[in-house]
């Protein structure tokens, strides 16, 4: 036994990774994890190679949750510092410090800074994970396809799925009522109707929940470490260095051979459709999104024809919007109506508005849908204020820049990081936070505080191009919920609320069960 002991120790490789660790501890304890100290930023005392994130690491809690954690400690502080990992990230909590740098000099903290590898990684080459000058090239060629113009042509598409909705409920209650697990029904409702704009066609998950786009928007959400994902936002040269993918080569494969099915399909001339597919192939065609759009300000002429988007770009997009939109969207509804059924008193009040509204002359037309439903979209409003399906926000700073309220210079290179879900739950700004109270969003009241404490859909130029269409979304689930069925608590309805620590979206742990009946 001796002798192995001292075998070991005469191994060279042994003594090299014993060198090696101790060097990595000590540049962990005295360079890295020293880095807000020297800066002289307030911190929180940071854990050994998990910094400020331990607890997300375990997987005891979401990362969204260790962030609001973190800043609920220094949310009077303008900026502090936070390590993710062994990376130093600044916290903007500031609102006008947040205006600055989302719109002020927005072109100084232009990018997210995240994992993006066109190579070994395709589909990352999207809206979302793009820097820089790809982005702006390819924010103002898709802007276009989120217009009203469009948006207006593909409302019909969203509604009738609005209307399987309704269907799938009401098959299922038995002697008048039935439990259902929200989250999920929201979760097929909004996958239909992405895939259904994205990719031309009705996938069905409403009638099928075990379809492959259900299957495989649930690999790309959950089931993977945290740690992974940690990586891919605050150590994403590791990922390029180790040719590491974020997205599964299995769920890669599946949206490439679905998109490039459609795709093929519509070239042969089989399907027309008014959709986002149709704009994405006008893009990799012609370059630019077209004709008869009163809000393309550009005149057709200045477009280059000559600058299309790949076949690959087009099925990045189409994948962004599926996995920024499904799950955001569907989030968004479980929630609503959670908070609806443990208030039903708000509840009667939206269902009030939606009847007032069907007995109108257009009943749920785009225009009453969108304008005319101010109290739903107050409680919708609350609804994201208090649980935001994207708890924070991501900037690099790429030239350094000044910030004059709190005398610092911040260094290119810096990452940012923004705790919306903090800032909307920080009672400066929302007294009394965990009340549920749509009133925070009647006029007087938004006029009242600062814009940039309302957070959901981030702010700025990069804020999210999908807003009109996750309200629309959002809108016509609880319109065509609503309009039919009251929901109510059941015995297994979690409260209070708890988020899967699994998910960097903030999603429900375990789903919400909630009961359904006809309303009178
Ligand atoms: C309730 C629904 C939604 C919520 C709460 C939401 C939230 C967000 C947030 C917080 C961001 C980051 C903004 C920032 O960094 O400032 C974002 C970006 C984005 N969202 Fe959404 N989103 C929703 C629906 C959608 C939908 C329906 C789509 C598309 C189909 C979409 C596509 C995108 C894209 C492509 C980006 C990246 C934009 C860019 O970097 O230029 N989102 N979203």
């Amino acid at each position: 036994m001796l002798d192995l002991i001292l075998s070991i120790f005469e191994y060279k490789l042994f003594w090299i990774h014993v060198i090696g660790l101790a060097v990595y501890y000590v540049y962990l304890k005295f360079v890295a994890f020293t880095y807000w100290q020297r800066k002289n930023v307030p911190h929180e005392k940071p854990v050994l190679i998990f910094g400020n994130i331990l607890r997300s690491c375990l997987g005891l809690v979401s990362i969204g949750e260790d962030v609001k954690r973190n800043y609920d400690k220094f949310r009077d502080h303008p900026v502090h510092g936070i390590y993710m990992l062994s990376n130093p990230v600044l916290m903007v909590n500031d609102p006008e410090l947040v205006r600055l740098v989302l719109v002020k000099e927005f072109s100084k903290f232009r990018d997210r800074g995240l994992y993006h590898n066109e190579k070994v990684d395709p589909l990352t080459a999207n809206l979302f994970f793009l820097p820089g000058e790809k982005w702006k090239r390819l924010r103002s060629k898709l802007s276009p396809t989120f217009s009203s113009s469009k948006l207006k042509s593909i409302y019909p598409l969203i509604k009738e799925i609005g209307d399987e909705l309704i269907k799938t409920v009401e098959k299922s209650i038995v002697n008048g009522n039935v439990v259902i697990e929200v989250k999920d029904l929201s979760s097929r409702y909004t996958t239909d109707t992405i895939v259904s704009m994205a990719f031309g066609f009705n996938c069905n998950t409403l009638k099928d929940p075990k379809s492959d786009f259900r299957k495989y928007g649930d690999m790309i959400v959950k089931k993977r470490p945290n740690i992974q994902l940690t990586f891919g936002m605050f150590s994403p040269e590791l990922l390029t260095f180790l040719r590491i993918r974020l997205i599964d080569k299995v769920v890669y494969e599946f949206f490439i051979r679905v998109f490039s099915e459609m795709v093929n399909l519509r070239k042969k001339g089989n399907v027309k459709r008014d959709d986002v597919l149709n704009l994405l192939m006008q893009l990799v065609e012609k370059g630019y999104i077209g004709v008869n759009d009163e809000e393309i300000r550009k005149p057709i002429s200045e477009y280059d024809e000559t600058d299309r988007i790949t076949l690959l770009e087009a099925y990045a997009q189409a994948f962004v919007f599926f996995f920024a939109g499904f799950e955001t969207s569907s989030g968004t509804i479980a929630y609503a109506l959670y908070e609806l059924a443990l208030h039903p008193e708000i509840q009667d009040r939206v269902r009030d508005e939606i009847r007032d509204l069907m007995d109108t002359s257009h009943g749920c037309s785009y225009e009453n849908c969108v304008n005319r439903t101010k109290y739903l979209e107050m409680v919708i409003n609350e609804t994201l204020r208090k649980h935001p399906t994207s708890p924070f926000l991501n900037r690099i700073c790429t030239e350094d820049c000044e910030f004059p309220s709190v005398n610092m210079n911040v260094q290119k290179g810096t990452k940012i990081m923004i705790s919306a879900s903090g800032i909307m739950r920080n009672s400066n700004f929302y007294p009394d936070p965990d009340k549920f109270d749509p009133e925070r969003f009647s006029q007087e009241n938004i006029d009242s505080r600062n814009p940039y404490t309302f957070l959901p859909f981030g702010q700025g130029p990069r804020s999210c191009i999908g807003i009109r269409l996750g309200m629309i979304q959002t809108k016509i689930a609880l319109i065509s919920l609503l309009s039919k069925f009251r929901c109510s608590p059941c015995l297994d309805t979690p409260v209070p609320l708890k988020y899967s620590p699994k998910s960097i979206v903030q999603v429900p742990d375990r789903g919400i069960p909630l009961r359904f009946e006809r309303a009178r």
